[in-house]
């Protein structure tokens, strides 16, 4: 990812970031916020990750363990499926996922949130973001 912006609002003691694989207009960002003076968050277990899809998830989890990243799930299949992935935190404990994928124009491809109700969160979604 790239940063592609950053936005300063002194009056309300915040600034954003937003870093993406390509313009925010057509792709998918992280959105970073500081808030002055505040170092660090207790992230609770609702938050999973967001994913990354690379075509090679060993080869990228070697190049982040040489810039000294934390991988906290080496690389191969997940339990109970095929997918090969592995999972990288983040300075504040945030986690992301890097999913072996072919080649992709958006990398950034999903965000995991844990649910207590399946079925009424995929209602929600369908029924609220359903935007056409
Ligand atoms: C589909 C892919 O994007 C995944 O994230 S599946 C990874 C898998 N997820 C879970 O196990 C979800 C349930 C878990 N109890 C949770 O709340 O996170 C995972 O993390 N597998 C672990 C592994 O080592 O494969
Ligand atoms: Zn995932």
């Amino acid at each position: 990812m790239k940063l592609l912006r950053r936005r300063d609002i002194p009056e309300e003691r915040y600034t954003n970031a937003f870093l993406g694989y390509g313009p925010e207009d057509s792709h998918f960002v992280v959105e970073l916020t500081y808030n002055y003076g505040v170092e660090s968050y207790d992230i609770g277990s609702g938050f999973g990750h967001f994913g990354i899809a690379v075509e090679d998830v060993e080869k990228t989890v070697e190049l982040i363990k040489a810039k000294g990243g934390t991988v906290t799930r080496e690389p191969g299949p997940v339990k109970g499926g095929k997918s090969v992935i592995a999972f990288i935190e983040d300075p504040d404990g945030y986690k992301f996922e890097l999913i072996e994928r072919g080649p992709t124009p958006e990398p950034l491809c999903q965000v995991m949130l844990r649910v207590g109700d399946l079925d009424r969160a995929i209602s929600f979604y369908e029924k609220v973001t359903f935007l056409a």
